[in-house]
């Protein structure tokens, strides 16, 4: 579609309204295509505004190479179902790797009900399959309310290439936080009770992990976990869409980034195969991602409460040509006036020397100010080194 084309696709409605602050210092709304629609109706290019101006560099290692990339967490071997303590040792020691030289790793026999992800799965594309009308009818924007609602993610000129997605984003716990604001698709029918049944699940698994962690870098079970205040904890989930695109050599799905969360839980479904990658050792690897594991991202806030023991992943989204692909992301954050203070060294009472206290808010708006950017900068905030 050229530019025309994609003028009159937005004229006949289906587009994502867009705030930033231009160069001028001033507020400024635009139109951004929905990619969904774009695909639905049929384009002969991809419009400009996605293309990036280089080839984007391909990923090193193959998906089929297992071996090659981020460790496999047997959950039943972390909590000792039918297991030996020395099993239980291994699993620790893996886990302590992933999440300290990936910032990811994929957990098996993780504990939710298959039920409870099937009906996950089935509302999802309930939902991406009602009309573009249906959806705003359905949920407000992300205008209306901050970053949660319909659209898509970061557009911050008119002159940044777009990331072919388009999002779902809903704050599920604290639950006061979403009283009187219309955040919860009302179409499919059940869709909230359904999520808030994943998430009460999910929440369980990532306080599992949380404490394993801890002892997988030798540090006291709760040090992590005891900042996740369980009625103040922040939990948000965000559903990515990413239809098939015919320019995986220069549209992206999602831009290279890190979390800004404690941890980040990643579902993707059976009929979505491939997309993720993550940078390691400087190289971008493809993440062999089974149907029946989940994936977990170390997300900024825990690099920071480790002190660096573990490092957040750098990771993007790749498109393909010829299948679409749905992830739901659990973001799990810390109340967001908590007072993050990083693992000092065991002989000394010093703070630690790579971060320093970060309270959630004030890096998540840091965050949010500086994004998207080229690497992994928005972190510095939370070290020693860092000055305003
Ligand atoms: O779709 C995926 O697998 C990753 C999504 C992601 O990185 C995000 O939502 O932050
Ligand atoms: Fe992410």
């Amino acid at each position: 579609m050229d530019c025309k084309n994609e003028e009159m696709e937005i004229q006949k409605g289906c587009f994502h309204e867009v705030s930033f602050v231009g160069q001028d210092g001033r507020r400024r709304k635009s139109k951004v295509p929905v990619v969904q629609e774009l695909v639905r109706q049929g384009f002969n290019s991809v419009p400009e505004r996605f293309l990036r101006m280089h080839p984007i560099p391909p990923a090193a290692v193959s998906s089929d190479d297992v071996s090659a990339g981020p460790p496999f967490i047997n959950m039943a071997n972390l909590l000792m179902i039918g297991s030996k303590e020395e099993i239980r040792v291994q699993e620790l020691a893996k886990l302590g790797r992933g999440a300290s030289e990936w910032g990811l790793f994929l957990v098996t026999n993780h504990g939710i009900p298959s039920s409870i992800l099937q009906s996950v799965e089935d509302v999802v594309k309930g939902f991406f399959s009602l009309s573009f009308q249906e959806k705003k009818g359905s949920v407000e924007s992300y205008a209306s309310v901050d970053n949660v609602g319909y659209g898509r993610n970061f557009v911050k000129s008119d002159d940044q290439p777009l990331d072919w997605i388009d999002r779902l984003t809903m704050r599920a716990s604290p639950k006061k936080d979403t009283e009187g604001i219309h955040v919860w698709p009302q179409k499919p029918v059940g869709f909230r009770q359904i999520m808030e049944k994943f998430v009460e699940e999910a929440r369980k698994l990532c306080d599992e992990l949380l404490q394993a962690l801890a002892e997988a870098l030798g540090l006291e079970r709760h040090i992590f976990l005891q900042n996740f205040e369980p009625t103040e904890s922040v939990v948000n989930i965000r559903i990515n869409y990413y239809p098939p695109c015919p320019r995986p050599d220069r549209v992206l799905g999602i831009i290279p980034h890190t979390d800004a969360s404690g941890l980040t839980l990643l579902f993707q479904f059976n009929s979505t195969p491939g997309g993720l990658e993550a940078l390691k050792d400087k190289q971008w690897f493809k993440i062999p991602w089974p149907h029946d594991a989940l994936l977990v991202n170390v997300g900024d806030l825990l690099e920071i409460m480790s002190n660096g023991r573990v490092k957040s992943s750098w990771h993007r989204v790749v498109t393909q040509v010829d299948k679409e692909r749905i992830s739901v992301a659990l973001f799990y954050n810390p109340p967001l006036r908590c007072m993050l203070e990083p693992v000092r060294d065991q002989d000394s009472d010093k703070e630690g020397e790579g971060y320093k206290k970060v309270v959630v808010e004030d890096y998540q708006k840091h965050f949010y100010n500086i994004s998207p950017t080229e690497d992994k900068q928005a972190i510095s905030f939370g070290k020693v080194a860092y000055r305003c």
